[in-house]
C-alpha cells in the first residue's frame, strides 16, 4: 500500500498557457516572418542594385559606343582625298558645303550637329552647324577642351575622342587629322596637319534613341549640381571637368520579385497563423484535457489518500484485528490489535489451529467447512465465533477470510479480520429482549404473545382444544392512577404481573397487552375447566389487598375466556373472542368472569350495528325530546316539565333512551346528544313561560370540564332565565370522583340553575352526598313508588326520604306515579312533587302544549288513603 503524493500543480492556467505557449509562437512566427520578409527585400534590394549596376555598364558602353561611332564617321571623311583637297589644301567651302561631301548630310544623315575643318593654325576653316555652314570658330564655340582633343587627334591615326561643352550642351567630340590613305601619315608632322571634327550633342532625342538602343528607359541628361539618381553615368571631359551626368530609370526586378513574392508570402502567412491558431486552439484544447485528466488525476489522489487514511483511522479505532493462518489453519500472525482487543499475547496463540482457539456459536455450515478442511480455499465472511480473552471471559467475533498464495501461486492458507461483536450480540439480545417484552414488568409483550399464541395453535393443531386464551382487565385500575399517581399504578401492575406467574404454570404464558390489559395463554388437557379454575383462582388472588406505599389499595379483575376449537382457531379471531368475553364480564358488573360463545358475538354486531344506527341518527336529526309534566302537590298545578330524548328510528319506530342512552355513554356519542337535548328543552321552554325544565345529565357529560360552559352557552344562546332550568344527576356522578363533580356542580349552581338528584335510593344513597352539596331537590325512584302500598318498606323508604328532603330544605319529588292511590299517599306524606304517567306519559311538545292548555287540576282522595 502506498500513498500518492498531493500534486505539484500540473494545473495549466489561461495566463500560462499564453504565457508559455501563445507568446513564444507568436514572436516565433514574428521573427520568422521578418528574417524571411528582410530577406527578400534585402535580394530584392540586391537584384535592384546589380540591375543598376549593369544597366550602369550598359549606358557606359553606349556611350562609348557612340563615342566610336561618331570616331568611325569621323575617319571615314577625314582620309577622303576629297576632304584633304577642298579643306586642307584648299578650303573650298562652297563644295564643302554641298551636300553629301561636308554639310548637310553630316547633320540630316549622320545626326551630328556640328563639323568642323582647323587648320594647322588652329583656325577654323570651315564649319556647319546643324547641316549649314556657318562661320564660327569652333575653338570659341567649344572653348575647354578641345585644342587638347586637337592635338590627340593630330598626334595619332585614330581620332580622339572626348566629352566637352558647348554652351550648356554636352557634346562627344571627335578629331581627327585629314590624312588621305595616299599619303604616309608617319611623314607628317603633326602641326602641319588640318584636323576634321565631329561634335554630337547629347540632347534629348539622342538620349532617348541611345535608351532605346541600349534598353535604358527614360535615359536623360541630367546638368552638373543636380542631385545625383540612382542610376547615373557621370559625364566628365578629359580634362577632368564635370559635365553633368546622365540617368535613367533601370529596371527593378527586386521590386518586381517582391511584387510576386509578397501576395504569396502575405498568404503564407495568413495560412501559417491561422494553422498556428488551430494548433494554439487544439493545444489550448488538449492542455485544458490534460489540465482536467490532471486535476481528476488529483481527485483520485486525494481521495485514494483521504480513503487511506480513513482506513488507517478505522483500523486503529475498531475493534478489529487481523489474523492469519498457514493451509493446515494454524495460526500464524496476528496484528498489534489483537493483543490490545483480547488481553492475550499473540505468541501464547500463535502455532494453535483455528479451531484450537475459536469455536463457533452457531450451527454453521462455514464453519464447519473451514475447520473440516472441506472450504475449496474460498473466502468465507460473517462466521461468528467464540474464544475465550485474557480474563477467561467468553467473547463473540465476527471472522472474515480470504485465501492467500505464494509467489508460485500456491494456496498458503488465510487472511481476514476478526471483528470483535460481544456487545454488539448483548445490544442485539437486550434489543430483542425489550422489543418483546413490556418495560415495566418484564413480561411478554403483544407481539411475544402473538408468537407464542401461534406457537401454542400449532402444537394443539396435533392436539386439540388444549389452548385457552384468557383476556384481564383490571377493575378501577384507573382510580389508582388517578388518585394516587402513574407511580403507585406502575408498582401495583408490577405487583399484579408476580401475582399472575404465581397462578400459571411454566408452560403457560403471560402477557401484558397495555395499560391495565393483561392476557394469558393456558396450555390444559382439561378445557375450559381448567381456565375457569385459573379464572377463579385469578379473581380472588386480584381481589386481595395491593401494598404500595404504605396503601391498601383493592382492584378487581373482569375476565373473558376463549377456547380454541370452541371459537376456531384463528389467534386473532381467538383474541377477539376472549376480548368479547371480557366486555361481557364487565357489563355482568366486574369481578367476574365469562367464556366465549357465538351469541356473543352476534349480540356485539348487533351493538355496533346500532352504534352505527345512532351515529346516523345523530347526523339525519332522527332525535327528538318529549316533555313529562312535574305537578305540584298543593298547587296541584304543573310547575316544572322533564325533557327526555327519543329516538324515532325510521324501522324501528320509537326507541326508548333506555336502549341507546348506555350505547351513546359508551361511545362519548351522549356529550353531542346531551349538548342537542339541553338547547331544544330551554328552546322549548321560552313557550311555556310559567314552567321549569328538567334536563338529565349523563356521568360522562360530567368527566367533560366543558359542561359549565356548554350549560352557559345554551342559555345565553336561548335567552332562558337560568333559575327555569333544573339539572337532574344520578349518584353515579358522584362516586367516581366525587371532588371533581362538586366542584362542577358548584360551578353549574354559580350559573344560576337548579340541581337535583335523580333515582334516589337506588345507588349507594350516601347521605354524605346531600350534606356536602345542597341540592335543590330529590327525586325518589320510581321503582319505590311502584312497590309501596301504605305499609311495606318502600313506603318507609318514600317516607324516609321526604322526611330528609323536608329537614335538608330540599324539594323532594316523586316518579313514577300511576295511581290515585300513590298520589294521594305521596300528599299526606307531604312530598312536594310529582310525576308519572297517572298524569301523563312523556310526550311530544305541541302535545304538550295543549296538555298545558286542558290542565284543571286533579283530586287526591286522602281519607281513602287513611283507611288503607
Ligand atoms: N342523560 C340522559 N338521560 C336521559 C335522557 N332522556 C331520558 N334519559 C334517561 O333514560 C332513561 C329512560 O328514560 P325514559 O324511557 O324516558 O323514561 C322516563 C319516563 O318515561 C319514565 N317514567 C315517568 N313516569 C313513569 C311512570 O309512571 N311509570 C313508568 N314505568 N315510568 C315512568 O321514567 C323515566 C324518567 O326517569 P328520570 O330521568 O329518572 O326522571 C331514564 O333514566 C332517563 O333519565 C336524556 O336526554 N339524557
Amino acid at each position: 500500500m502506498h500513498f500518492i503524493g498531493k500534486s505539484s500543480g500540473v494545473a495549466f492556467n489561461g495566463e500560462k498557457f499564453t504565457r508559455r505557449i501563445i507568446l513564444p509562437l507568436a514572436a516565433l512566427m514574428i521573427v520568422a516572418f521578418t528574417v524571411v520578409l528582410a530577406f527578400v527585400i534585402v535580394s530584392a534590394d540586391g537584384q535592384n542594385r546589380l540591375e543598376v549596376e549593369a544597366s550602369t555598364k550598359l549606358a557606359k558602353t553606349a556611350l562609348t559606343v557612340k563615342t566610336r561611332e561618331v570616331a568611325r564617321n569621323l575617319r571615314d571623311y577625314a582620309v577622303w582625298e576629297d576632304v584633304y583637297n577642298n579643306l586642307h589644301l584648299a578650303v573650298d567651302v562652297e563644295w564643302a558645303s554641298t551636300d553629301g561631301n561636308v554639310g548637310a548630310n553630316i547633320f540630316e544623315g549622320l545626326g551630328y550637329e556640328m563639323a568642323f575643318a582647323i587648320n594647322s593654325q588652329k583656325r577654323t576653316v570651315y564649319a556647319v552647324i546643324e547641316g549649314k555652314p556657318k562661320d564660327v570658330d569652333a575653338l570659341s564655340l567649344i572653348p575647354q577642351g578641345l585644342a587638347t582633343l586637337l592635338s590627340q587627334g593630330a598626334s595619332r591615326s585614330e581620332p580622339a575622342t572626348g566629352l566637352l561643352k558647348s554652351g550648356e550642351d554636352v557634346l562627344i567630340v571627335a578629331a581627327t587629322g585629314i590624312v588621305p590613305p595616299s599619303i604616309n601619315r608617319s611623314t607628317l608632322n603633326p602641326d602641319d596637319i588640318s584636323m576634321l571634327v565631329f561634335a554630337k550633342k547629347l540632347d534629348e532625342k539622342f538620349l532617348a534613341r541611345m535608351g532605346e538602343e541600349y534598353l535604358l528607359s527614360n535615359l536623360v541628361f541630367m546638368p552638373a549640381g543636380t542631385a545625383e539618381a540612382s542610376a547615373s553615368v557621370p559625364l566628365v571631359s578629359e580634362e577632368g571637368q564635370d559635365l553633368g551626368y546622365i540617368t535613367w530609370s533601370p529596371a527593378e526586378p527586386g521590386y518586381e520579385l517582391l511584387r510576386l513574392l509578397l501576395p504569396p508570402l502575405a498568404a503564407a502567412v495568413v495560412v501559417l497563423a491561422a494553422f498556428a491558431v488551430l494548433v494554439v486552439r487544439n493545444a489550448r484544447r488538449s492542455t485544458h484535457a490534460l489540465e482536467e485528466s490532471a486535476k481528476t488525476v488529483e481527485a483520485f489522489a486525494q481521495t485514494l489518500q483521504e480513503s487511506e487514511m480513513r482506513f488507517r483511522d478505522v483500523a486503529e479505532a475498531s475493534s478489529d484485528w487481523i489474523w492469519e493462518c498457514d493451509p493446515d489453519l494454524h495460526l500464524v500472525y496476528f496484528s498489534a490489535r489483537f493483543s490490545e482487543v483480547t488481553g492475550l499475547s499473540a505468541a501464547s496463540v500463535l502455532g494453535k489451529t483455528l479451531e484450537q482457539f475459536f469455536s463457533s456459536d452457531t450451527e454453521s455450515d462455514g464453519w464447519q467447512l473451514l475447520v473440516e478442511g472441506t472450504h475449496g480455499q474460498s473466502s468465507f465472511r460473517d462466521l461468528r465465533c467464540c474464544y475465550r480473552d485474557a480474563n477467561g471471559q467468553s467473547r463473540i467475533c465476527r471472522l472474515a477470510g480470504r485465501p492467500i498464495s505464494n509467489s508460485h501461486g500456491t494456496f498458503s492458507g488465510f487472511r481476514g479480520t476478526a471483528t470483535d461483536i460481544t456487545d454488539e450480540v448483548q445490544a442485539q439480545a437486550r434489543a430483542t429482549h425489550l422489543a418483546l417484552h413490556d418495560a415495566l414488568t418484564g413480561l411478554p409483550n403483544r407481539v411475544l404473545f402473538r408468537d407464542r399464541l401461534n406457537l401454542a395453535l400449532s402444537g394443539k393443531r396435533r392436539n386439540p382444544s388444549r389452548v385457552a386464551v384468557i383476556c384481564l382487565d383490571l377493575d378501577h385500575f384507573k382510580e389508582v392512577n388517578d388518585t394516587l399517581g402513574h407511580g403507585a399504578g406502575d408498582v401495583l401492575l408490577q405487583q399484579l404481573s408476580d401475582r399472575l406467574q404465581a397462578c400459571t404454570k411454566s408452560n403457560d404464558t403471560v402477557a401484558r397487552l397495555g395499560g391495565d390489559e393483561f392476557a394469558i395463554i393456558q396450555i390444559g388437557a382439561n378445557q375450559p375447566f381448567e381456565s375457569e379454575q385459573l379464572c377463579r383462582t385469578l379473581i380472588e388472588v386480584i381481589r386481595a389487598p395491593f401494598h404500595v406505599d404504605d396503601q391498601e389499595l383493592h382492584v378487581g379483575v373482569s375476565i373473558g375466556i376463549a377456547i380454541a376449537d370452541m371459537s376456531g382457531d384463528d389467534p386473532e379471531r381467538l383474541l377477539k373472542n376472549a376480548d368479547i368475553a371480557l366486555y361481557r364480564a364487565k357489563q355482568a358488573g366486574r369481578a367476574t368472569y365469562r367464556i366465549f360463545e357465538a351469541k356473543m358475538d352476534q349480540e356485539l354486531q348487533a351493538r355496533k350495528a346500532l352504534e352505527y344506527d345512532l351515529r346516523q341518527a345523530v347526523l339525519k336529526h332522527e332525535l327528538e325530546v318529549h316533555y313529562q309534566p312535574l305537578i305540584d302537590l298543593d298547587s296541584k298545578s304543573i310547575v316544572a316539565v322533564e325533557a327526555l330524548v327519543r329516538w324515532r328510528h325510521p324501522s324501528r319506530g320509537l326507541v326508548s333512551p333506555m336502549d341507546f342512552i348506555p350505547l351513546a355513554e359508551e361511545t362519548g356519542l351522549i356529550v353531542g346528544i346531551g349538548e342537542w337535548v339541553l338547547e331544544k328543552a330551554c328552546t322549548q321552554a321560552l313557550s311555556w313561560p310559567q314552567l321549569r325544565v328538567a334536563v338529565n345529565l349523563s356521568p360522562i357529560q360530567f368527566r367533560n370540564r366543558d359542561l359549565i360552559e356548554t350549560v352557559r352557552d345554551v342559555l345565553t344562546r336561548t335567552g332562558l332565565e337560568p333559575a327555569r332550568l333544573e339539572l337532574e344527576i344520578t349518584e353515579s356522578v358522584l362516586i367516581n370522583d366525587a371532588s371533581s363533580a362538586l366542584d362542577i356542580l358548584n360551578a353549574l349552581k354559580d350559573l344560576g340553575v337548579r340541581i337535583a338528584m335523580d333515582d334516589f335510593g337506588t345507588g349507594y344513597s350516601s347521605l354524605g352526598y346531600l350534606n356536602s352539596f345542597p341540592f335543590d331537590k330529590i327525586k325518589i325512584d320510581r321503582s319505590f313508588i311502584g312497590d309501596m302500598n301504605g305499609k311495606d318498606k318502600s313506603s318507609a323508604i318514600v317516607r324516609s326520604v321526604i322526611t330528609l328532603g323536608q329537614s335538608l330544605n330540599m324539594t323532594t319529588t316523586a316518579e313514577g306515579v300511576e295511581t290515585a292511590e300513590q298520589a294521594t299517599f305521596l300528599t299526606q306524606e307531604g312530598c312536594n312533587q310529582i310525576q308519572g304517567y297517572y298524569f301523563s306519559r312523556p310526550i311530544a311538545a305541541d302535545e304538550f302544549t295543549i296538555f298545558l292548555e286542558n290542565w284543571t287540576g286533579f283530586e287526591t282522595n286522602l281519607s281513602s288513603v287513611a283507611a288503607a
